[in-house]
């Protein structure tokens, strides 16, 4: 086990009687894919939400660059380091796309001029410019899901992880995201993805197989 990266060791997560995890260890690193696959219902959105942050496992834990997510006064540090896109979009609905952007960069603290060139930078990365006055409400599925991966593409992060991202992408989308969590990667960064898509499983540099809350195949 490395003290770098994403180690989650045993973990467990019931709701009610439901045992949707059991004893799941996975690790990502940096500078690499990894991916998490299964089926529908088979815990992997479960997984992403507690290695992101948002949800409590039962037993177990989740340590990232060795510090314990759930038990270690120095995981909000680590939680602000976290890009995370999850299955359905997390963008405001009253505000436009551009004031989303520059509200998640604002909530790091970044000042107004990098602000405005991340943006620039991101929009044109994911071809958003034509996008940026309106609202999610206004928009396709498909330009819903690249201002929300541009969101965590925009912010500072060391971790990248998301929730099907494919999802409402059309192909040429989906070659661009595989680019960008390419280059992800090669800048150093943890990418971790739950993914049905065979295109990104065949490119990931690391994958694990989930069903019905357990790893079936281990690297
Ligand atoms: N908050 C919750 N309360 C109760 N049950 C939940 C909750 N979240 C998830 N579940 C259940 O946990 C199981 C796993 O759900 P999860 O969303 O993690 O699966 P998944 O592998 O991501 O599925 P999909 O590929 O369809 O997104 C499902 O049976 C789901 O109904």
């Amino acid at each position: 086990m490395s003290d770098v990266g994403i180690n989650v060791i045993n973990v467990s997560k019931s709701f009610g009687n439901h045992a949707v995890l059991r004893n799941v260890s996975i690790e990502a690193l940096p500078n690499s894919i990894t991916c998490v696959a299964g089926p529908s219902g088979s815990g992997k959105s479960t997984l992403l939400r507690i290695v992101a942050g948002y949800l409590r496992p039962d037993s177990g834990r989740v340590l990232i660059n060795g510090v314990d997510l759930y038990a270690d006064s120095r995981a909000r540090e680590i939680i602000n380091m976290i890009s995370y896109v999850p299955q359905d979009d997390l963008l405001i609905s009253g505000l436009t796309i551009r004031e989303n952007l520059r509200l998640a960069l604002r909530v790091q603290g970044l000042g107004n001029r990098v602000i405005e060139e991340r943006i620039r930078w991101v929009s044109g990365l994911l071809g958003i410019e034509h996008i940026l006055n309106k609202r999610p409400g206004q928009i396709s599925g498909g330009e819903r899901r690249r201002a929300s991966i541009a969101v965590a593409l925009a912010r500072d992060h060391e971790f990248l992880i998301m929730d099907e991202p494919t999802n409402s992408l059309d192909r040429a989308n989906v070659d661009l995201l595989m680019r960008i969590l390419r280059e992800e990667a090669g800048l150093g960064r943890v990418v971790l993805v739950a993914t049905h898509d065979q295109y990104l499983i065949r490119n990931s540099d690391r994958l694990y197989m989930i069903r019905a809350g357990e790893l079936t195949i281990e690297p």
